[in-house]
């Protein structure tokens, strides 16, 4: 994974404008910030958001400890933070992170991560992921029925030529200005374009990188 460019966080968040419980406390949900996996919740005081924006990575306030908490700090699974946004009355905060090192949740046991017969399988929070999901699982379990299983069947030539006919598709819709059908063929594109993924062994959070990566 290349090395992530560190954001300029003090601008994205008014920390005057946040309002704190009368512990002086505001919860903060943290997230993967490529496909929006769950990874825990902890608690932000004044000055432990401060220091977030200021380092850009996680700081907490223990409940427990009555201390500030750098996460990671001992454990080396850091949290760096790549979006901080807010609620619209400013009293939760949802925390896009890089998972430094590891899985950089509570526990550090992957408890956000479901098991499937023995498999750990992360649930993305995002439509493409939860797609790229279920067609992995089309993929690596064959159904009869699964469109998806007969174009892997068929390989690069069927999973190419679709992508082909879908892009022309996309192209016309866009001619016509038909909104509708624009939205239609993109999503029969980007379904087929996850499945070439799906196929060579892609991930498609390697496309999210990409693209995080090119942000300005
Ligand atoms: N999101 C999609 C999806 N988008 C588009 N398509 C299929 O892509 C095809 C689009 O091709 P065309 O527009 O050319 O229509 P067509 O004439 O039916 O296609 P061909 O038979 O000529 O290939 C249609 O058959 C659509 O059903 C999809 N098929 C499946 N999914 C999802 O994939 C998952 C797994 O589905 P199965 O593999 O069917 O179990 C499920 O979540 C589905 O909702």
């Amino acid at each position: 994974m290349s090395k992530a460019r560190v954001p300029t966080l003090n601008h994205s968040i008014p920390v005057e404008k946040i309002c704190y419980d009368d512990r002086g406390l505001v919860p903060a949900i943290v997230q993967d910030y490529l496909d929006g996996t769950v990874l825990m919740m902890a608690w932000m005081n004044r000055e432990s958001l401060q220091k977030t924006l200021d380092t850009g990575e996680t700081w907490f306030w223990s409940r427990s400890r009555q201390e500030l908490w750098h996460k990671g700090e001992t454990s080396g699974h850091l949290q760096k933070v790549r979006s901080l946004r807010y609620d619209c009355d400013s009293d939760a905060l949802l925390v896009g992170v890089e998972q430094i090192g590891d899985i950089a949740c509570h526990t550090g046991e992957r408890s956000c991560f479901h098991q499937v017969e023995g498999k750990i399988f992360a649930p993305p929070a995002d439509t493409l992921s939860e797609l790229f999901a279920t067609i992995c699982d089309r993929r690596d379990n064959p159904q009869s029925e699964s469109y998806t299983c007969k174009l892997i069947e068929g390989g690069d030539n069927k999973i190419l030529k679709k992508i082909g006919e879908e892009a022309a598709e996309v192209v016309m819709a866009c001619k016509d200005d038909d909104s509708d059908a624009i939205a239609s063929e993109v999503a029969d594109l980007m379904y087929h374009t996850l499945v070439a993924l799906a196929y060579h062994q892609v991930d498609v959070r390697s496309v999210y990188q990409k693209l995080q990566d090119r942000k300005k």
